[in-house]
């Protein structure tokens, strides 16, 4: 049977505008994101991705706004850097805050989703920074947020990891479906993981580009290579440069 449920997406903006100090750093941007899509937004160094993440987290009270966004009132913040709390072990920095009965053993499942399995205990400065990125994962996606908004979170990890953490991510999401918005200054990334890729450009989306293959995507498919030429160029990127 076929239920009629009227479309409501999950983030709206609605002429958002963000300066700092006079400075015009996002100007006027409305926008709609359907629940579950998967959203890479990129942009040259200074296009204000982080501050359009920032301020759908709520940071950054100094900041002059206009404009309105509606989200969900369940969401977690991913940072490129993991802010594990260094005198906490592992699973108590993952269950921080968290009310749930079980929130114990889920962390210890989702911990061994993540690979961490051996180190529930340790604590975070015995960990490198691939494992760190994997537990602060464990503690974003544990609390079950119906959107993610991630930073640049796999951008300081050798690329060997990176795509290890890319395709976890991948596997985490796919059952609950939180929509996500991912910073990211890397093409492959955005090709790779998302629904949609929005361009940041003179404080407003320049480009707004659905990508409707399935996983796993591979960068020699036609599609993915059109695309990255495309961005490479509109990003000012040399494409045999890369
Ligand atoms: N707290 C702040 N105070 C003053 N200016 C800020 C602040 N945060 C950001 N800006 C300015 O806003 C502009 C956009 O910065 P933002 O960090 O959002 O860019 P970005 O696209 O994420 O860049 P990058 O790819 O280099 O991380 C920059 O010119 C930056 O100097």
């Amino acid at each position: 049977m076929n239920v009629y449920r009227p479309y409501s997406p999950s983030v709206v903006l609605r002429d958002l505008s963000r300066s700092f100090k006079g400075t015009m750093v996002l100007d006027r941007i409305s926008l709609e994101i359907p629940h579950g899509q998967f959203v890479a937004l990129l942009g040259e160094s200074g296009s204000g991705k982080t501050t359009l993440l920032r301020a759908l987290a709520g940071l950054d009270d100094d900041a002059e706004t206009q404009g309105s966004f509606t989200k969900p009132d369940s969401t977690s913040v991913l940072f490129q850097d993991s802010r594990l709390l260094p005198w906490k072990n592992v699973i108590d920095n993952v269950t921080l805050g968290l009310r749930r009965p079980d929130a114990r053993s889920a962390a210890v499942n989702m911990l061994g989703l993540v690979g961490l399995a051996e180190k529930v205990d340790v604590w975070p400065s015995t960990l490198s920074g691939g494992q760190k990125q994997r537990a602060s994962l464990a503690r974003s996606l544990l609390r079950e947020p119906e959107l993610l908004l991630a930073d640049e979170p796999f951008g300081a990890l050798d690329a060997l990891t990176r795509l290890r953490m890319q395709n976890l991510l991948l596997k985490l999401v796919e059952r609950r479906r939180p929509t996500i918005i991912l910073v990211t200054h890397d093409v492959d990334e955005a090709l790779l993981l998302s629904d949609r890729i929005l361009v940041l450009k003179d404080g407003g989306i320049a480009e707004d580009h659905l990508v409707s293959l399935p996983h796993p995507r591979r960068s020699h498919q036609s599609e993915i290579s059109a695309l990255r030429a495309k961005l490479l160029k509109s990003l000012g990127i040399e494409a045999d440069a890369v």
